[in-house]
């Protein structure tokens, strides 16, 4: 089904790699930026694209779309608001491709289609339209009519769809790969090497042992093994070179994603009684950092 017309709601990390993918699946991709840029480049471990985007920085400038895909942090959500109006036809589908498990929450005012997303991957906006891949991407989706078209629609991209009956158990399994390494890089200002150290990767097993009960409350269907795979098997396979989400933004000066995910945490453990200390003091410390922008680590 090539030569759909995409539109990208958000040109940083991950709209940039899923950019890349549409434009690799034979569509037409319209990024809607509230930083415009000249052009979109992609710089992978194969080599660096120019991908040939629309760039549109007001929704009166979109036309017609068939797919919209929303790649801000939750937090600006709301700022995106025109962008999800002017694409929320009751027809074109909105995939949510976010952390965090409050992907249908977060955009509850659409009426149309909306397929929540998780994605895989380690990129960095390293300056407006221009984007870094340290590695393939994959997505997982709720299987279903909906999550079908989405795999049929990035077939040749490149990235790997999975669909699953779980969505619950797959966002709260993508939330311990952020639990720990999204605050702790954020506030040592360290990138994922920093989980090598054997005192951090201590702590960061209390953390997701705390994030295991939680998400079992929750519903999700994870055990100690999960928290122990993730630490010894995705993050290591993660270029240690690689930042995470919460880092780049913490660097930059911009408001960071901490309560969609240790907040969403903590505020879970409290409604099920569960106390999670660790994952506590590294809410109240994100909470305490400043705006400020910092050397790049
Ligand atoms: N980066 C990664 O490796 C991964 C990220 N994720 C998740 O994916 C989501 C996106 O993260 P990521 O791509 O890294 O974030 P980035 O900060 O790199 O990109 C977010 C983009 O959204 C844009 N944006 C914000 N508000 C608006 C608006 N009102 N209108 C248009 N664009 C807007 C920003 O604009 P501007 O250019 O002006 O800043 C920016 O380009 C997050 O939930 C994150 O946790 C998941 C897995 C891996
Ligand atoms: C798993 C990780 C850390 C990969 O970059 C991520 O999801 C993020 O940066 O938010």
């Amino acid at each position: 089904m090539a030569g759909q017309r995409i539109a990208v709601i958000g040109s940083g990390g991950i709209g940039g790699v899923l950019a890349e993918a549409a434009h690799a699946a034979g569509h037409q991709v319209t990024m809607c930026v509230r930083t415009p840029f000249e052009k979109l480049t992609v710089q992978t471990p194969d080599g660096t694209e120019d991908i040939p985007v629309t760039v549109a920085t007001d929704p009166s400038e979109l036309g017609e779309v068939d797919w919209a895909l929303l790649t801000t942090k939750v937090h600006d959500v709301p700022g995106a608001a025109g962008w999800l109006r002017e694409l929320d036809d009751g027809r074109t589908p909105l995939v949510v491709v976010q952390n965090g498990v409050e992907h249908r929450e977060s955009v509850s005012q659409v009426s149309g289609p909306v397929l929540p997303a998780l994605i895989y991957v380690g990129a960095e906006r390293v300056e407006p339209g221009h984007v870094v891949r340290r590695s393939p991407a994959s997505v997982q989706v709720p299987r279903g009519d909906l999550g079908a078209r989405f795999t049929a629609l990035l077939e040749g991209s490149g990235v790997r769809i999975r669909e699953t009956e779980d969505f619950r158990t797959a966002a709260w399994r993508k939330m311990l790969t952020n639990l720990a390494p999204n605050p702790i890089t954020a506030l040592t200002l360290r990138r994922l090497d920093v989980l090598a150290d054997p005192d951090v990767r201590e702590l960061s097993a209390g953390v997701l042992t705390e994030a295991i009960e939680v998400a079992r409350a929750e519903g999700a269907d994870l055990t100690q093994d999960d928290a122990e795979q993730v630490l010894g098997d995705y993050v290591r396979k993660m270029p240690p070179t690689n930042g995470t989400s919460m880092l780049y933004d913490r660097v930059a000066g911009l408001p960071m994603e901490h309560e969609h995910i240790t907040g969403v945490l903590v505020r879970a453990a409290e409604r099920h009684h569960i106390d999670v200390p660790l994952n506590r003091t590294l809410l109240t410390l994100l909470r305490a950092c400043r705006p400020a922008r910092l050397p790049a680590p």
